[in-house]
């Protein structure tokens, strides 16, 4: 047996130390080659081993523990909360700018800064156009639009084609029907409070008369006043409904559970009814071209027509007209409920829309026919800045992201591929350093020099950059034509306070019960 030999043992430990050491350093030297060809085989050029470092803020990021378990996360603490906006400003409070939330199993960052939303809205990178899984998990599945729900190319592709119908010059050859629909309000507005002292809840008329805008602008056929159109609208409505529902039931966002169940059976019927109103306004809308009835270019601006002419198949012009139908009818009639729910609450701004309403109804240049044209609307400015108001007050859309690329939000801040992000407009919307009092109504906010010295991305209601939404310019046109035209011919009064005023996540967030109004008629 071969003694213990002290020296070359000394030896053999230095010679075993040196080689791990060498092993050491090669194998660190292979694992990082390795990281940088994975960061660079998934496209990250930019992504470079200085991001790899900054993933440690991301890490560290702070959050509310997950309760009761991991599975569901912090969803249900949101869900179940009274006023649901009031919770997310706590949150960005107690946590800052930048926190993680678990959502259903979902790692999902919370984003509540000016400069976060420009580094999101305005990547050029493909990577960052994806929607969230939450949203893409409660919308359903039959409603297979290109537009709202792929990303990248295909969604470009789709974009471009469907930009036209919503460009100020298209949208203006269809302003004579934003006038018959108001009227056909002012007079479902009268009937139901003909007494002056009348309380009521005015929303369903608003749907309606925005429904009716929307899909005669989009279709080129008005159905608002016909048993398809009340249907559509109401059916609408059940999708919504049905929506929220798989939010607050968590159990049936797992696919097979879903499709099992017999709200699932309820929305395929809803859906299948909606698709058999499309296609026979699609059927209206051909007679009407072959009759030769309607303006001819009015129709060539239409979402069916350039749908048509760019070869698409009816399946898919049903998918984005329904789409499109569905998110105008859960966005603008809220927004419109609460701008005139707050110059309710506010007369003197009332009265100030009022005076400037009046003076263009009073100029013979603003108007043809004894209706207003479409220049009118540029003279609206307090209108439009109690709009902006309103919408800043609540900017009804949350928006979310699933990151196909790491984010870039400042020299600390990586966000990682495959994580989703969350942009809180809301939250954006009452940070007291770019609107200070922020529960105040003041669309004084707005006036120019006041909107000049804020962050651009402070204020971001219909979204920013290429994936902005793509119905703005169409709905502050509805949106000031109405509010023009009540104003017009009521004074608007509430029996509720602004200090009820609480908000629900439906699946945008709304105020958790119609306003009452009365509507007392001005002699004009
Ligand atoms: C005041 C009313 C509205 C508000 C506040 C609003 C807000 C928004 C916001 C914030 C987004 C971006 C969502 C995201 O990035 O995830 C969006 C997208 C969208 N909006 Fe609107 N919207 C309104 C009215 C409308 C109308 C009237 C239409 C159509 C008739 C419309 C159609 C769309 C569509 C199709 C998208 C998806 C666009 C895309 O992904 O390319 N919106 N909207």
């Amino acid at each position: 047996m071969k003694s213990f030999d002290y020296p070359h043992f000394h030896k053999y430990l230095g010679n075993v130390l040196l080689r791990d050491f060498r092993l050491g350093f090669v194998l660190a030297s292979l694992f990082k080659t390795i990281q940088k060809w994975i960061v660079s085989w998934n496209g990250n050029s930019k992504h470079n081993e200085r991001d790899l470092n900054r993933y440690d803020t991301y890490k560290s990021l702070p959050g509310p523990r997950p309760f009761p378990l991991k599975l569901i996360g912090n969803g249900l603490s949101f869900l179940f909360e009274r006023d649901i906006l009031k919770a997310v400003i706590n949150m960005a409070v107690k946590y800052g700018p930048y926190y993680k939330l678990i959502f259903f199993n979902e790692e999902i960052v919370m984003l509540n800064s000016p400069e976060a939303a420009q580094a999101l809205l305005m990547s050029s990178d493909n990577g960052h156009l994806g929607k969230g899984r939450i949203e893409e998990k409660i919308f359903p599945t039959e409603l297979d639009s290109m537009l709202k729900w792929r990303g990248g190319e295909k969604w470009r592709a789709r974009r471009k084609m469907l930009t036209r119908p919503f460009m100020y010059k298209s949208l203006q050859m269809h302003f004579n029907c934003f006038h018959k629909h108001c009227e056909r309000l002012v007079s479902r507005l009268e009937n139901k409070f003909s007494d002056n002292a009348a309380t009521g809840v005015a929303l369903e008329s608003l749907k309606q008369c925005i429904f009716g805008i929307s899909s005669e602008t989009l279709m080129g056929v008005d159905i608002e006043n016909s048993e398809d159109g009340i249907h559509f609208c109401n059916n609408l409505d059940q999708i919504m409904n049905l929506m929220t529902l798989r939010a607050y039931r968590p159990w049936l966002l797992i696919p097979a559970l879903w499709t099992l169940s017999a709200e699932k059976r309820r929305m395929k019927k809803i859906i299948d009814d909606m698709k058999k109103v499309i296609h026979k306004v699609m059927e209206k809308y051909r007679e009407k071209v072959s009759a030769g009835e309607g303006d001819a270019d009015e129709l060539s601006n239409t979402m069916i027509e350039v749908m048509l002419r760019n070869g698409e198949s009816e399946k898919s012009i049903f998918d984005e007209l329904a789409i499109m139908l569905t998110v105008a009818n859960e966005s603008t009639p809220y927004v419109l409920e609460l701008a005139l729910f707050l110059l309710a609450c506010h007369p003197e701004h009332q009265e100030l829309c009022r005076q400037e309403i009046d003076e263009v109804f009073q100029d013979p240049f603003m108007l043809k026919n004894g209706v207003l044209k479409f220049d009118a609307l540029k003279e609206l400015k307090q209108v439009e800045r109690c709009i902006q108001e309103s919408l800043r007050i609540n900017p009804i859309v949350t928006i979310m992201r699933r990151l196909e690329s790491p984010l870039k939000i400042n020299e600390e801040l990586v966000i990682p591929k495959d994580v989703s992000v969350v942009l809180s407009a809301y939250v954006l919307h009452h940070l007291p350093q770019y609107f200070p009092n922020p529960e105040k109504f003041d669309p004084d906010r707005f006036l120019p020099e006041r909107v000049r010295e804020r962050h651009p991305y402070s204020y971001i209601p219909f979204s920013g950059g290429t994936r902005s939404c793509i119905g703005l310019k169409l709905a502050m046109m509805e949106l000031k034509t109405i509010v023009a035209i009540v104003l017009r011919n009521f004074e608007v009064g509430t029996p509720d306070t602004m200090e009820e005023l609480q908000f629900v996540a439906n699946p945008t967030t709304k105020p958790s019960r119609p306003f009452r109004f009365t509507f007392k008629k001005r002699d004009i």
